[in-house]
């Protein structure tokens, strides 16, 4: 818990709170923020695992609301001196509409900027995405990038479009004025591939592999380079950001900075089997078993059963022509940006954060639905 010695004054919010992210996020300022007095957890469903917070020295306010609802997102803010916004409908499988994705992820992220507006909030910090930029729909690989590599971003798909634009509002808020005069300090971090303790997909490609006798089979090249990080890492990324930019806000003020940290750089179902390979599965094939026009055959053929099968069923499998795409183009980054301007360092090394998350994983094991 917090370091009581020095004065414990500050407010955060954290919308999202009880998310994979979020949750991250809330355990990481309890530990590392000495001058947390209250921590406001706000999310749709907020988790069991609140109750156990409430007994340290930080009071914990858990906020069941809508970032969609402007008054609900008003009353949450209201006292806060920082807000970090990770709360966000993440949806490339087509499980919500293209209206829904866009009125949690850029309305939602509207409501919040008017609440610091017009409550007084002066600092917030927004989770983006790598997808702001990247992977573009034309498969233009971007290798080892930082934040000023050019690249064309063309987002054709719901999430990385209402990711761009959450974005640009929260960059372009910086510097207005919110009640009382000062000026609104924003920034936005952009976190690629996130892994590690409570991460959905890879619980579900672990239980796909025992399914399948404990074999996973090779889609992508292993020559795709497809950037990961550890959540630990872009949870203590959001604590140091957000207690920087209140000592450095005329120069971290309306900036984005990719999440970075030591992760292998490494095709995605690669980089899986660093965690899954310990846990007993096996990556068939040193090439991809299908051919791709093949896979892309099938992405569409799932495409075109989710529409057909709307009305009766939601059928949202991992493969579609956009998962696909985002496999199969090489996106990492390479950037020291943070390090330069708030002075970020990974606090998990690769080695423990591979542990970690194994150690997770193990704990699932037998326990497949
Ligand atoms: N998971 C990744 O690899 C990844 C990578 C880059 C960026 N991000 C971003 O990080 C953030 C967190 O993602 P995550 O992976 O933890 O997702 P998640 O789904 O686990 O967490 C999102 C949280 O937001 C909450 N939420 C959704 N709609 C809400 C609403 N209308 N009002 C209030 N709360 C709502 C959910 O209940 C959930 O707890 C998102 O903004 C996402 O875009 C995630
Ligand atoms: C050949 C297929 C079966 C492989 C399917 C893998 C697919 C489900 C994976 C590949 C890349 C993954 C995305 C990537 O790590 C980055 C992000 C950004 C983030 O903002 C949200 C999650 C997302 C989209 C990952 C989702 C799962 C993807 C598409």
């Amino acid at each position: 818990m917090a370091d009581t010695a020095q004065a414990q004054e500050l407010v955060y919010l954290v919308t999202g709170g009880c998310g994979f992210l979020g949750e991250h996020v809330v355990r990481m300022l309890l530990q590392r923020e000495p001058r947390l007095h209250e921590l406001r957890v706000f999310d749709l469903h907020l988790g069991p695992w609140l109750e156990e917070l409430q007994t340290g020295p930080v009071q914990v306010t858990a906020i069941q609301g809508d970032v969609t609802q402007a008054h609900e997102v008003a009353a949450a803010v209201a006292g806060a001196h920082v807000v970090i916004h990770t709360a966000g409908l993440v949806d490339v499988f087509g499980r919500a509409s293209s209206e829904t994705i866009h009125e949690v992820n850029v309305q939602g992220t509207q409501n919040v900027i008017d609440a610091c507006v017009q409550t007084g909030t002066q600092f917030l910090v927004y989770t983006s995405s790598m997808e702001v930029v990247g992977p573009n729909i034309k498969g233009h690989p971007f290798y080892r990038g930082d934040e000023d590599t050019p690249y064309e971003a063309v987002h054709k798909h719901p999430y990385p479009r209402s990711k761009a634009l959450a974005e640009q509002l929260v960059l372009e808020a910086n510097g207005r004025k919110v009640r009382g005069g000062r000026p609104l300090v924003t920034c936005a971090l952009r976190p690629t591939g996130i892994y590690g303790e409570g991460h959905q997909i890879m619980r579900d490609i672990f239980y796909q592999g025992q399914r399948l006798g404990g074999r996973l089979f090779r889609a992508i090249p292993a020559s795709v380079e497809h950037g990961r990080v550890y959540v630990g890492n872009v949870a203590w990324m959001h604590v140091l950001v957000a207690r920087e930019l209140q000592q450095r806000g005329a120069l971290m003020g309306g900036q984005a900075y990719f999440c970075y940290d030591s992760s292998p750089y490494k095709s995605y179902e690669d980089f899986n089997m660093e965690i899954l390979g310990p846990c007993g599965l096996r990556l068939v094939g040193t090439r991809p078993l299908l051919p791709y026009w093949l896979l892309m055959f099938l992405a569409v053929l799932n495409a075109l059963l989710q529409w057909l099968l709307r009305p009766l069923l939601l059928y949202a499998p991992l493969l579609n022509p956009y998962t696909l795409a985002m496999a199969n183009t090489t996106f990492t980054v390479s950037t020291n940006k943070a390090q330069r301007h708030f002075g970020y360092e990974p606090l998990f090394s690769w080695e423990d954060s591979r542990t970690r998350t194994i150690g997770w994983v193990r704990a699932m094991d037998g326990s497949a639905p």
